[in-house]
């Protein structure tokens, strides 16, 4: 980025232009206070705070992010990717998704989770919609949940807010439509901007909480920041975005290869496991672990 370039926000404890992002931690975190609720998300957008999302598939990882302070966790259908080992997104199941959000839900007590629901498992109807939600918040406990789509879902996203479950919304880039949308693109420019508005609005007007927006023009993004009241989630959608979010294991640097241009590596963990990994792999071959000390006698 160009160093005349106007940014909106102040500098992000955790972000920032630095050329090298691991290494330095950032300003301590405050932790979180109380249970997050959905209305204290819409109140840091009128505060102009922007907020981190991450995705989250486990216990450990659950915790340690709720530590650092991050308000709302997402059981992405993702996981297809990141714990099965799907080429995308598609095939995964509620039943391969469901253990992941009651593993999330168990292991926090402040960060308010909420639970992707998977290709197929809503699409068809608002009564579809309505009931795999309620099977995410009964066996999952999830607090919310999350369906891609815009304007021809927004009777989904009606029926299930008004059965009691919030929805945070998915547009632009939609990853269960890859197939209908040509492959991974970007999403809204030029004409099919105003679409995207009418998307963004037609949600909110449905009752969504929250709308992630992926792989968006910024100014698109900016726009629609601008004219929403609810919270917009920026993935690939510039800094003017209430919220940010990105798949932890692309944050962390534990995916390995090619990344999306969204996606800002923190920390190098596929080094740091493969280093360990090797090491106890060694220690073992030439007996030098265990010794007393992790021995019992
Ligand atoms: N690990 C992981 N991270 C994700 O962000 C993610 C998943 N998995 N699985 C579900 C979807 C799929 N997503 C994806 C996957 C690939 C691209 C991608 O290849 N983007 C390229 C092409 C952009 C272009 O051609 O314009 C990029 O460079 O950003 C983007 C989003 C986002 N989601
Ligand atoms: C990338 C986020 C927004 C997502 O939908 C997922 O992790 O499945
Ligand atoms: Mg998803």
């Amino acid at each position: 980025m160009s160093s005349d370039t106007p940014r909106t926000h102040s500098e992000n404890p955790t972000g920032g232009e630095t050329p090298a992002p691991y290494g330095q931690p950032p300003a301590e975190q405050a932790p979180l206070r109380k249970r997050v609720r959905i209305h204290h998300l819409r109140e840091m957008k009128e505060r102009g705070e922007p907020w981190p999302m991450l995705t989250a598939y486990d216990t450990y990882t659950a915790r340690l992010f709720e530590d650092a302070g991050i308000p709302v966790l997402l059981v992405g259908d993702s996981a297809a990717n990141t714990v099965y080992g799907y080429e995308s997104s598609l095939p995964v199941t509620v039943d391969e998704m469901l253990p992941l959000v009651r593993a999330v839900t168990r292991s926090v007590s402040k960060a308010l989770v909420v639970a992707d629901l998977p290709f197929g498992s809503y699409q068809a109807s608002p009564e579809q919609a309505v009931a795999t939600s309620a099977r995410f918040m009964k066996e999952g406990r999830a607090h919310a949940v999350k369906l891609e789509g815009g304007r021809r879902f927004a009777p989904h996203v009606e029926a299930v807010t008004a059965a009691g479950v919030p929805v945070m919304g998915h547009i632009g880039f939609t990853p269960q439509s890859e197939h209908n949308l040509g492959g991974y693109r970007v999403q809204g420019r030029g004409a099919s901007g105003d679409g995207l508005i009418a998307d963004a609005l037609a949600l909110q007007d449905a009752g969504a909480f929250a709308v992630v927006m992926e792989m968006v023009p910024a100014e698109v993004a900016k726009q629609i920041t601008h004219e929403l009241r609810i919270p917009t989630v920026g993935i690939g959608a510039g800094p003017d975005c209430d919220a940010q979010v990105l798949v932890w294991q692309d944050m962390a640097g534990l995916r390995t290869g090619r990344v999306p241009r969204f996606v800002k590596q923190y920390a190098d963990l596929a080094g740091a496991l493969t280093t360990a990994a090797k090491t106890f792999a060694d220690e073992v071959r030439q007996r030098s672990f265990p010794t007393a000390e992790h021995t019992f006698h």
